[in-house]
C-alpha cells in the first residue's frame, strides 16, 4: 500500500535507501506480491499464529506451520480477487491507482488466475494436511471478503466494512480449529473484538480520505452520513469492542498479563475514539485525532494478541 501506518524499518538514519526484501524481488513477483495486500496480511496473519498459540495444545511444527502457510495464502488469494474485481474503483483514487491492475503492469486474466489458484491451494492444503474445519472456516472467510465485501456490499451500503469486516476476523479462530479441530468461547471473543475493531478502525482513516471514496463513488460512511454520524459511530463500536477486549480476563480464560495490558491499550484506545468523536475538524489534511486512532488501532491489535500468548503461555 502506497501511505503507511507504519514507520518505514528498513531506512536508515542517514536517509540512504537501502531496498527492502518485496523492493529486491524481480518486477513481476513483486506486482504478485502487491496483489495480496502483503502489509495488512502481517496483522490477518498475527492474529492467526496468535490463535493458533493460544489454544495450547501441542502441535507439530510443520503441521503448525502449514497451517498459517495456508492462512497467509489464502487471505493473500483474496486480496487478489479483491483487486481482480475492482480494479476500476482503484483507478480512481490516489491511495491505490498505482496497484498492479490499474497501474497497467498486469493484465486481469493473471490476476484472477492467481487468486482462484491461490485460494483453492491454500484450501485444499488445509483440508488435507491439517483438518477440515480449519479449510471450511478458511473457505468461508476467503468467500466472506472476496463475494460479501468486495461485490456485494462494497458498492451499495456503508454497512459494508461492518457486514465484511468479518473476513478480517476469522483467522484467530481459524489459527485455534487448526491447532485444537474445535471452536471455543476464547477464538469466539477474539473473532468478536476484530469484528468490532474493524469498524474504528477503518472510519477513522475513511474520514480523512473522504474525498478519495467520493470521487471513486464508494458509499462509505463519511460519503453518505457525513462527518459527525462517523465520528459518532467511531465511539459506539468502541464501546463493546473495549468490553469484548477485556472479557477474556474476568471470564477466567487469560490471566492478568493479559488484563492489564488490555485495560490500559483499551483505555488508550477509548480516549482516542472520544477525540475523534468530539473533534469538528472538516480539513482532511488536519484531522489529526483520526491518524492518531487508525495508527493505534493497527499497533493495539499487535498488542492485544501478543499479550494473549504471552499470558497463555506464561500466567
Ligand atoms: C472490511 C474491513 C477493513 C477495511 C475496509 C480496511 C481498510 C483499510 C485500508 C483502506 C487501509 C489502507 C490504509 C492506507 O493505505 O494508508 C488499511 C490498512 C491496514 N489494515 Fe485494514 N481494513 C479492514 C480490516 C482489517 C483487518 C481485519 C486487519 C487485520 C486484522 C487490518 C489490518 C490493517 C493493517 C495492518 C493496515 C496497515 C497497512 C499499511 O501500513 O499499509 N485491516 N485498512
Ligand atoms: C483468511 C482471510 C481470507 C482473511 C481475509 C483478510 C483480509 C484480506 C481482510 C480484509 C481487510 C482489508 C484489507 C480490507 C480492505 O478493504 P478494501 O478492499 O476496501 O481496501 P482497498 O481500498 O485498500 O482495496
Amino acid at each position: 500500500m502506497a501511505s503507511s501506518a507504519y514507520p518505514d524499518l528498513t531506512a536508515p538514519a542517514d536517509g540512504a535507501v537501502v531496498p527492502s526484501p518485496v523492493a529486491a524481488m524481480p518486477a513481476e513477483w513483486r506486482d504478485f506480491v502487491a496483489l495480496c495486500k502483503p502489509r495488512v496480511l502481517t496483522l490477518v496473519v498475527f492474529t492467526g499464529l496468535c490463535g493458533m498459540l493460544a489454544a495450547r495444545v501441542p502441535i507439530h511444527p510443520v503441521l503448525g506451520f502449514t497451517a498459517i502457510l495456508c492462512i497467509t495464502l489464502g487471505a493473500g488469494a483474496a486480496g487478489a480477487l479483491n483487486q481482480w474485481y475492482e480494479a476500476d474503483l482503484d483507478a480512481k483514487m490516489k491511495r491505490t491507482r498505482n496497484r498492479p491492475l490499474p497501474a497497467g503492469r498486469m493484465d486481469r486474466q493473471s490476476a484472477l488466475h492467481f487468486g482462484v489458484g491461490l485460494a483453492s491451494f491454500s484450501v485444499l492444503l488445509m483440508g488435507l494436511a491439517v483438518n477440515l474445519l480449519a479449510a471450511g472456516i478458511l473457505t468461508v472467510s476467503i468467500w466472506f471478503y472476496v463475494l460479501i465485501y468486495t461485490v456485494w456490499l462494497k458498492r451499495r451500503t456503508p454497512q459494508n466494512i461492518v457486514i465484511g469486516g468479518a473476513a478480517g476476523a476469522f483467522p484467530a479462530l481459524i489459527g485455534w480449529a487448526a491447532a485444537t479441530g474445535r471452536v471455543d468461547l476464547l477464538p469466539v471473543l477474539l473473532f468478536a473484538l476484530v469484528f468490532l475493531w474493524t469498524p474504528p478502525h477503518f472510519w477513522a482513516l475513511s474520514l480523512y480520505v473522504k474525498t478519495d471514496y467520493a470521487a471513486a463513488g464508494v458509499p462509505m460512511l463519511p460519503v453518505v452520513a457525513g462527518l459527525t454520524v462517523t465520528r459518532t459511530q467511531v465511539l459506539l463500536y468502541t464501546v463493546p469492542m473495549s468490553i469484548t477486549a477485556i472479557a477474556p480476563w474476568p471470564l477466567g480464560l487469560t490471566g492478568a498479563i493479559y488484563g492489564v495490558v488490555a485495560c490500559l491499550f483499551t483505555a488508550v484506545f477509548a480516549a482516542m475514539a472520544v477525540q475523534v468523536a468530539v473533534s469538528r475538524e472538516t480539513d482532511q489534511a488536519a484531522m489529526k485525532p483520526e491518524r492518531r486512532l487508525f495508527a493505534f488501532s493497527i499497533l493495539y491489535l499487535f498488542v492485544l494478541f501478543g499479550a494473549l500468548v504471552v499470558d497463555r503461555f506464561f500466567a
